[in-house]
This record gives structure tokens, C-alpha cells and sequence, in this order.
């Protein structure tokens, strides 16, 4: 059975950050996920997941200046120290949740350029030592060019590669199903193939981004698919509700928390 955690940037903003906790909850979630933590102190987000009975399922690591149009940078020449500042940010926030992984965004770069790639790859093995160091896991995740257009980490296959040559056991993908599928589709038997490699999963409908239902993508299938697989990871939902987050959220009846 899908364990699914509700995604608090996207999903529930009719509340304020802070109180989408206790909505996701109220709705039957037990886990959360969210880009970033930063805006509040690690005891604040503890706090809300503590009574609110939720795991924290993922969050992502410091994206630079996101209003200013930045999207990480680990793979920006340039800002390393302000990278290895922030792993410690990080850290603060990983001990407090007790989240198990973290998302790396990688940056606005050319992935052909090789000072973008060695600059990532160095970034990506001290967040994978200092992370592991807490007993959590450093996540890959390819976004699509439509949504995020010169984003560094742009094709499964590469993520693929960079797990693989790295070797590091705390290194994963983040296998959205959205991304995939406009990237590459092809989602179920790419999947397989990655699923021993996968650290987390997100989903979305294809192509508008909202509740996994109708649409491009059959996710009842792709729920069974991941049972059949054994995958015992989260389940993001990472999606922007057509019309309020709980009156969407029939599709989650048979999955929701029973109080
Ligand atoms: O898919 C996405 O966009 C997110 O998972 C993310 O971390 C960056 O926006
Ligand atoms: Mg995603």
C-alpha cells in the first residue's frame, strides 16, 4: 500500500505555511514533504509534525536565491562555500524532523559545461558524506525543461549514471512520475529499472500538474505497479489541486489515515 505524503508547498496553501501540518493531517495524511524549511526555525516544523502525528518525508537542500530565479546551486562554480554553509543549515533541520532524505538541486547550468559537472560532483560527495553523517540519504532528481528550463539535472539516465559512478549507498533518485513522463515516458518500465536505485517518488497528472487522476497517466496502475514492486518508500504528492486541496482529494479515500 502506497504510503503517500502530502506535498505542503503545493498542496493545502489556503493555510498559512505553519498550519498546513495539522489540514494535511486532518485529511488523513501521516507524512509531509515540502521544498524548503528555511523561512522558520527547525523547532517550529518539529513542533508541527509532533502534534500533528506526521513523518517528515522530504525536504529539499538550500536552492540559492529562489525568487531571483535560482534552482540550487551545486552545480554553480563559484558558490561552494556558501554551499558547504548551508549543508549545515541543512543539518539543523534534518536532526530536528528526522527526515531520512533530501533533495539536491542542482542549478541553472549547462550539463555539458565541465566546470557545472565537476563543481556538482565535488558538492554532491560532501553532501553525501555530511548528510549520511545524520543517517539520511542525498537525492538526484530530473526536472523537466518546460517547467524548468536550463535546469542542470535534466535526464534520468544521467541521474542514473551519476548514482552509479559515485557509489556512494546513500546517493538516490527521485523518481517524479510528472518529470518522467514529459521528459522521456516510457514511466513504468523506466521505473522498473530504477526502482532499486529510487530514494523517493512524486506524482502529479500529466500534462497539468494536478491530481493524480484522469489525464496522461493511469495512477491506479501506477499505485499497483509499486506494490507489485515492493517499493516501501513515500509518495509525494506533488501537485497543484484543479479546485481546493480537500475538495480533490477523492482519489486518496482508500488510502487516508483512519482516526
Ligand atoms: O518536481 C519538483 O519541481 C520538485 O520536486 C522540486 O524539488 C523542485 O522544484
Ligand atoms: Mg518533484
Amino acid at each position: 500500500m502506497p504510503r503517500f505524503a502530502a506535498n505542503l508547498s503545493m498542496m493545502f496553501t489556503e493555510w498559512e505555511f505553519l498550519d498546513r501540518f495539522a489540514a494535511a493531517s486532518d485529511a488523513g495524511f501521516s507524512a509531509v514533504e515540502f521544498l524548503f524549511p528555511y523561512e522558520h526555525p527547525p523547532e517550529a516544523i518539529e513542533q508541527r509534525l509532533r502534534e500533528n502525528g506526521l513523518t517528515q518525508a522530504l525536504f529539499n537542500l538550500w536552492p540559492g536565491d529562489w525568487q531571483a530565479g535560482e534552482r540550487g546551486i551545486a552545480a554553480l562554480p563559484g558558490r561552494e562555500a556558501e554551499f558547504r554553509d548551508k549543508l549545515q543549515v541543512a543539518a539543523a533541520y534534518v536532526e530536528a524532523t528526522g527526515v531520512r532524505r533530501v533533495h539536491l538541486m542542482s542549478g541553472m547550468a549547462d550539463p555539458n559545461d565541465s566546470a557545472a559537472q565537476g563543481c556538482f560532483s565535488a558538492n554532491l560527495a560532501l553532501a553525501c558524506e555530511q548528510i549520511g553523517q545524520l543517517g539520511a540519504d542525498v537525492l538526484l532528481e530530473p526536472i523537466n525543461g518546460r517547467d524548468m528550463p536550463g535546469y542542470f539535472m535534466n535526464s534520468f539516465d544521467r541521474a542514473a549514471a551519476i548514482i552509479k559512478q559515485a557509489g556512494r549507498p546513500n546517493l538516490k533518485l527521485q523518481f517524479d512520475f510528472y518529470h518522467r513522463q514529459i521528459l522521456h515516458g516510457d514511466v513504468t518500465m523506466a521505473f522498473r529499472a530504477m526502482q532499486p536505485i529510487t530514494g523517493h517518488v512524486q506524482i502529479a497528472s500529466v500534462p497539468s500538474r494536478h491530481e493524480p487522476a484522469g489525464e496522461e497517466l493511469n495512477y491506479p496502475f501506477v499505485f499497483e505497479e509499486l506494490d507489485r514492486l515492493g517499493y516501501a518508500g513515500f509518495v509525494g504528492c506533488e501537485y497543484r489541486p484543479r479546485a481546493g486541496t480537500v475538495e480533490g482529494l477523492g482519489w486518496f479515500a482508500p488510502w487516508r489515515r483512519k482516526t
